[in-house]
């Protein structure tokens, strides 16, 4: 089959498709050169297909010929396939300026000249020379599939010139954008409609199978009232096989089970990412900001306490394996780490961020807690007239997400009609004590250009050359501080301990929180007892920038 389209001037691309979008586009757009095969590879004429369709079979695999200088695929009504005619695709956007710039692509405001409608064009670093490999990536794998108002839509690849370019709905700014300047807290209604919102979006995502691995502020996009969950690049799904041994989610949002290096963690590990962004937009300081992946658990020990053998049996055994040793802390109130939340919201924040990752709430039941009692989720069909009286994309009816779930919390629903606004505590802005850092202080990202970065891996590579990052992936760190690779994170973590059982972190006194970081890094004070693994890294990579 492949050999006979394997021409020079052709490619030969195979794509699993909606077989029904797939026909209706044929005919559209006089598609006669594609031809379809079912698993069993026979194949099939348009007009056998159409039988096909007629009998409601779909998730049919085509292949297709077509000479291309740049082909595109659209979702998510229909992935098709378009034979280039001599004219790239890209030459229908005007690009505008570039508005992020992450490890994997840069990402550009563009205008659909066609259109005029504004999009964001995501420019991947890699080269892609098929088409094979672009649609096995996990952005377009998992985000193909999904269709939330709180998931930022995708809405077409383009491969051109062996780039690849993902084209998004455009969204104004990231929720990091909106902490780092703020002179004054978020309003509680205001951070709560937005948590509410991710959670109906990570509900969804799980309910599909799919968890995202990297929550953090910076893949949280904003427009108006609306976030939306951003950066698929390194979702799974749930029912793929583990272990799962790829670098995963940013240091300070990276949940304790892989950390210690877990080979089967699953949703849950964004449930812990949320608990420490919602602490993160009571207080615009992050939770667990971790100056290296030793730091980053004592950190979390400091907060929330060392797990026992109760609350966590299943990471010590984890810590066991890789012959870590927890430092022995006991943890702060949360209430006096976070004055600016009620009881509510600490309860929630306190249960997303459990040891045990059986113990958090899953996303349907963190939308079921008394904090979230007066949000109501509006249908997407209404959402559109719901903005027109200017009501919050969270605010309406309360739907149950996953009724097969049981309910961890038993909220009562609310007697509100559809488009009337949410009855949140008219909570006025709270204003920062002066005890309170500004998050301008916190260099979340490493203010030195690739050349500085680059000397700084070198130099890492030469005082550890052990700390090999992972062939098949980025695995160092990188400049918007992807982590390096989780049997990195095992070495650094085992070579924090001198032989069978001996650790070098000593047990530390409570630190109720840390001080405020200053531009260039902070060094906590579990640092000093973290030998090697401290040395690696110099004062200013505690930023976020810099994974570990
Ligand atoms: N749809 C969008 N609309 C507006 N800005 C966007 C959009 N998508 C991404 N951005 C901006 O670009 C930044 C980087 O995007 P993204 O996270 O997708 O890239 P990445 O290379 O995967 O980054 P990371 O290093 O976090 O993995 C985001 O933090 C955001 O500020």
């Amino acid at each position: 089959m492949r050999d006979q389209y394997n021409q020079p001037d052709a490619m030969l691309c195979r794509y699993s498709i909606h077989l029904r979008s797939f026909l209706l586009l044929t005919r559209a757009e006089n598609l006669s050169n594609a031809v379809i095969m079912n698993a069993s590879a026979m194949l099939f004429t348009i007009n056998k297909a159409a039988e096909a369709v007629h009998h409601n079979h779909t998730g049919f695999a085509v292949w297709c010929k077509h000479n291309i200088k740049s082909t595109s695929i659209v979702f998510p009504e229909i992935s098709w396939v378009e034979p280039a005619f001599g004219f790239g695709k890209m030459e229908r956007y005007k690009i505008i300026k570039e508005v992020g710039n992450g490890t994997f692509g840069s990402v550009w405001r563009a205008l659909n000249k066609q259109t005029g409608e504004v999009v964001a064009i995501k420019k991947m670093k890699k080269k892609y020379y098929s088409w094979e490999e672009c649609i096995n990536l996990r952005e377009v794998k998992s985000l193909r599939k999904m269709n939330h108002p709180n998931i930022v839509k995708l809405k077409e690849v383009i491969r051109e010139h062996d780039i690849l370019y993902f084209v998004f709905e455009y969204m104004e700014c990231n929720l990091y954008q909106l902490m780092k300047d703020r002179p004054k807290l978020f309003s509680e209604a205001e951070l709560k409609n937005w948590c509410f919102q991710v959670f109906q979006g990570l509900a969804y995502m799980h309910q599909r199978g799919f968890f995202h691995r990297d929550l953090k502020p910076e893949n949280l996009l904003v427009s108006k009232d609306t976030i939306k969950i951003a950066d698929f690049g390194l979702a799974r799904e749930i029912n793929s096989q583990p272990p799962y041994t790829e670098y995963v989610s940013t240091r300070w949002y990276r949940a304790p089970e892989v950390l210690l290096q877990s080979p089967n963690y699953g949703a849950a590990v964004d449930m812990w990412a949320m608990g420490a962004i919602m602490a993160e937009l009571f207080t615009l300081r992050p939770l667990f900001p971790g100056s290296s992946e030793a730091d980053e658990i004592y950190k979390i020990c400091s907060v929330i306490g060392t797990p026992t053998e109760s609350n966590w049996s299943e990471g010590l055994e984890l810590a066991a394996v890789i012959n870590y040793q927890f430092p022995q802390v006991t943890g702060v109130d949360l209430s006096a780490l976070i004055p600016s939340a009620g009881e509510d919201a600490i309860d929630l924040i306190q249960s997303l961020c459990s040891w045990d990752p059986c113990k958090r709430p899953t996303a349907a039941e963190a939308l079921q807690h008394p904090f979230f009692q007066s949000c109501f989720y509006v249908p997407p069909s209404l959402r559109s007239k719901a903005a027109l009286f200017k009501t919050p994309p969270s605010a309406g009816i309360k739907a149950p997400l996953e009724p097969k779930t049981g309910r961890r919390y038993s909220g009562t629903l609310p007697n509100v009609k559809s488009g009337t606004l949410p009855a949140m505590k008219s909570t006025s802005n709270f204003s920062i004590k002066s005890s309170a850092p500004s998050y301008a202080g916190v260099q979340r990202k490493l203010e030195m250009n690739l050349q500085d970065e680059q000397k700084y891996l070198k130099s890492t590579v030469r005082q550890q050359p052990k700390y090999r990052p992972p062939v098949k992936n980025v695995g160092v760190s990188n400049q918007m501080g992807r982590t390096r690779g989780v049997s990195d994170a095992a070495e650094k973590l085992s070579n924090m301990t001198i032989g069978p059982g001996k650790s070098l972190l000593k047990p530390q006194p409570p630190q109720a929180r840390p001080p405020p970081m200053k531009a260039g890094g902070w060094h906590g004070q579990s640092d000093l007892f973290l030998g090697r693994a401290q040395e690696m890294l110099p004062a200013r990579n505690i930023s976020r920038k810099v994974a570990g």
